[in-house]
């Protein structure tokens, strides 16, 4: 049996090598960049005039002038046009490429235009007002992403406007869930009294495409041979197996031995968690990973949010922040086992505070609609009290 750090450590350290492939900038969104992006002209790329009016020559303002004869109009989209007497000015727009021999915009609302002749409603302006400077964000070449980004709607707006419409993004591993048991039957089947529908995979399939993560489901039966024949073809097309139940002592728990025998070593079996203990993680010679959940579904669940997602996150070379939460009430766990408690979180004055609702065990999976998230209450700590910090993990 390891501790919950010592199997964070070990799926930690067996990571997927990802791939990188290209998708379509519309299609980019929550996806992983791949490959650094770099700015290919200077951000705003000219002098970028920021308000709707008139654009002059500051000095002749300091000089005294206010009204200023108006030679003609810059508008955006047009090539940059001249002022050609620094006396004048010129209308522009938000938008335009400032005008040479100018440097100032004032707003149509400052001053008021009489024929050609615009003069000054105010008495203040300064030198450079309303100008968006070329290269005052980011100037060309600097870096504006870098690999292991997850992409949201803000780095979308930048790849657009540095013209890549193919995106490098990480690829996901392919991907098997593999559901074990006779007395689980199909979704659209009818339970006789001693079956269930299967949920597990359902679950976890949903949570990986929560994140763009798709998958294979698969089920297997309670009989040795075919286990094993079973998880050797899958294996065969898959880099990652994540299996639910069949792991534990009983009679018909097959998977882990399958799994050795057709050449996956085990990194650990038995977690001193609660829910989930019996976990168990290996590596074929190959390099396929393999995720043995415990088979009740709250179990199946949390480990894939405490151990699966961390783990394709830093293979994907996505930094996440640890999240932590402050206990609202008192709770005990008296077992020797890190305790993985269901929580609801509420933010309370900027405080995240997170609300036990333990549910009815391991099988209780109804609970887990109730619930945000769970955090983790260390193994050397049986009395938690209400106001103590603790790591937290969202299923949401
Ligand atoms: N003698 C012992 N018995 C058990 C121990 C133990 O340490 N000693 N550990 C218990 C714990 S903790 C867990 S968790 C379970 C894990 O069992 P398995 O991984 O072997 O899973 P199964 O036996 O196949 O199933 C357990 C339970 O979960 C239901 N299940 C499984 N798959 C699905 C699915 N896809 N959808 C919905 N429900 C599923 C299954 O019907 C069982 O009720 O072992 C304890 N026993
Ligand atoms: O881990 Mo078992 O996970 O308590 O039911
Ligand atoms: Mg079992």
């Amino acid at each position: 049996m390891v501790t919950v750090e010592e199997a964070t450590h070990v799926v930690l350290s067996h990571l997927f090598k990802p791939t990188v492939t290209k998708v379509d900038l519309n299609d980019a969104v929550g996806r992983v960049l791949a490959e650094a992006v770099k700015a290919d002209r200077d951000f705003p790329p000219f002098n970028r005039v920021a308000m709707d009016g008139i654009a002059i020559w500051y000095d002749e303002w300091k000089n005294g002038k206010r009204e200023f004869y108006i030679e003609e109009t810059q508008g955006a989209g047009q090539p940059q046009k001249s002022l050609k007497d620094v006396q004048n000015c010129m209308e522009v727009m938000t938008g335009a490429i400032l005008p040479e021999g100018t440097d100032t915009v004032i707003r149509y609302e400052d001053v008021s235009i009489q024929g050609n002749v615009a003069t000054l409603l105010v008495d203040t302006i300064e030198e450079g007002q309303n100008i968006h400077v070329q290269g005052q964000d980011a100037e060309r070449n600097d870096t504006l992403l870098s690999p292991g980004i997850i992409l949201s709607p803000a780095e979308i707006a930048l790849l657009a406007s540095v013209g890549i419409i193919d995106v490098p993004v990480f690829s996901f591993p392919r991907t098997a869930i593999i559901s074990s048991g006779d007395e689980l039957i199909e979704v659209t089947e009818v339970p006789e009294l001693h079956q269930i529908r299967r949920s597990n995979t359902y679950a976890i399939d949903a949570a990986m495409k929560m994140i763009g993560w798709q998958s294979t489901q698969y089920h297997i039966y309670d009989q040795k041979d075919f286990v094993i024949d079973s998880l050797k073809v899958i294996a065969e097309d898959h880099d990652v197996l994540i299996v639910s139940g069949g792991v534990s002592k009983g009679k018909f728990d097959f998977i882990p031995e399958a799994l050795e025998s057709i050449n996956v070593k085990k990194l650990f079996h038995q977690v001193s968690q609660r829910p989930g203990k019996p976990f168990w993680f290996g590596e074929s010679k190959k390099g396929k990973i393999v995720f043995a959940l415990p088979g009740n579904p709250v179990s199946t669940y949390m480990c894939f949010y405490r151990y699966i997602l961390p783990w394709i996150w830093k293979s994907l070379h996505v930094k996440k922040e640890e999240q932590y939460a402050v206990l609202a009430k008192d709770f005990t766990f008296q077992p020797k086992l890190t305790y993985f408690l269901q929580v609801t979180i509420k933010n309370e004055g900027g405080r995240l505070m997170a609300y036990p609702d333990a549910g009815g065990g391991s099988g209780d999976f109804a609970n887990l609609k109730n619930v945000t998230g769970f955090l983790e209450l260390p193994l050397e700590q049986s009395i938690f009290k209400a106001g103590e910090v603790f790591p937290y993990y969202s299923f949401r």
